[in-house]
């Protein structure tokens, strides 16, 4: 964005952790982001420290304020009625519509000019979300405007969250084997583990893990499965025989198995770029994935009503192709299709296998594809410009 008067300086984020990751996940990233890139003071609300420890290790739990990486990280608790106009930022957003404190919200509307306030919304490749993303809501008694925001995979949404310089780390991590082989050493990651077909696993506790260990152990393949601590914990632990903890590994036929700690946020970057195949899911991860240029297949978090299938097969429209081993796969490890009676998952395996070339050269191009919408900060910032300037 270039810098004009209507460019916001000071920006407030709203998270709270539902379950798992991705809520912390994406708020943090975001809000690093913005602070790096386009020198936003951020401060970044958020109720629970503890899953925020589980990817960013700096964060002290107990801490009311705390400064990370250039963040201003707030416990949020149920701070109430102890805002006044000038605690406002030019920027406010809502994380997947969150209720933002009432004494927050009465600030905003006596602030001059009104802070832009958003809802940021979670992922979804359907069509529908161009038609809402940007449209606005009035608060029913204020005056103020709130205005929708969806990431999305196409010009006419918010585009996805992708830093500067990230394919460029990413190229330069994957063209160097010894730079790879180092970062997953201190894992235990052996040079045989290195030289056999590396997938990493982060699924939810539904996937049908245990009958894709079964296809692998089968195989004529040698697979090594790295799954971070705490993932498909009961599959694992029934193949290891042993607990699920970090630095556990066990061979059983071509089957290799090693729990991973859960590592910080920039590692799981850097071991997604490292596997040959990722088995992610939510909706950071899966980003993530995109970005790592490698053949993945998204676990998407389960909604009532199998509504979560819908988005899956919206997204694998836009991405798959004429793929239909991927497609397949995709939907059978989503239990959206059932396995194939003769040889299940060995078949779909087979397929998949095979393909995995064509889906890394898939994965890249549709990278490039997605690069070519923004990145998720720049067209909000720049959505934010706009707006700031009809509001004067
Ligand atoms: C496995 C692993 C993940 N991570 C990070 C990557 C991501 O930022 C985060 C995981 O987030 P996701 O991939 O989105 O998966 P998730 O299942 O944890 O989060 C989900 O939460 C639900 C409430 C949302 O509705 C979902 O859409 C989704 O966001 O954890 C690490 O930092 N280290 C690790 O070792």
């Amino acid at each position: 964005m270039s810098p004009n008067t209507h460019q916001a300086r000071t920006l407030a984020l709203f998270c709270k952790v539902v379950d798992n990751f991705g809520d912390i996940g994406i708020c943090w990233r975001f809000a690093r982001q913005l602070r790096q890139e386009h020198g936003i003071a951020v401060t970044l609300w958020v109720d629970d420290l503890a899953s925020f420890r589980r990817l960013c290790p700096e964060v002290v739990v107990g801490a009311e304020t705390q400064q990370i990486a250039g963040v201003a990280v707030r416990h949020w608790r149920d701070q109430d009625g102890v805002f006044a106009p000038e605690d406002i930022a030019d920027i406010v957003i809502e994380f997947f519509a969150v209720d933002i404190p009432p004494g927050y919200i009465a600030a905003m509307a006596q602030c001059q000019p009104r802070p832009v306030w958003f809802n940021l919304e979670g992922l979804s490749a359907e069509e529908w979300v161009e038609g809402c993303h940007t449209l606005p809501s009035s608060h029913p008694r204020l005056s103020l405007t709130k205005h929708f925001f969806f990431p999305g995979f196409t010009d006419k949404t918010g585009g996805l969250l992708r830093e500067a310089g990230l394919e460029q780390r990413r190229r330069q991590f994957q063209s160097d084997p010894a730079a790879m082989a180092a970062f997953l050493a201190p894992f235990g990651v052996t040079a045989e583990e290195m030289a056999s077909t590396k997938v990493s696993l982060f699924c939810y506790p539904h996937a049908p893990v245990a009958a894709l260990f079964e296809a692998w152990q089968q195989g004529d393949e040698a697979v090594t499965c790295l799954v971070p601590e705490g993932v498909a914990s009961e599959t694992v632990q029934a193949f290891l025989g042993a607990a699920a903890q970090a630095g556990a590994a066990r061979t059983v036929g071509s089957l290799r198995v090693r729990v991973l700690p859960f590592v910080a946020q920039p590692d799981y970057d850097k071991l997604l770029w490292a596997c040959d195949l990722n088995l992610v899911r939510g909706e950071d991860s899966f980003v993530r994935a995109q970005w790592a240029g490698r053949p993945f297949v998204w676990h998407i978090y389960p909604q009532d009503e199998n509504l979560h299938h819908v988005k899956l097969r919206a997204f694998l429209g836009r991405y798959a192709g004429d793929i239909d081993s991927l497609i397949r796969f995709a939907l059978c490890w989503n239990g959206a299709e059932a396995a194939p009676q003769q040889d299940g998952w060995a078949a779909l395996w087979s397929a998949f296998r095979a393909d995995m070339p064509q889906m890394g050269s898939l994965t890249e191009a549709w990278q490039q594809k997605m690069m070519a919408n923004g990145d998720m900060s720049g067209n909000l910032l720049q959505f934010a410009c706009s707006l700031r300037s009809v509001a004067g």
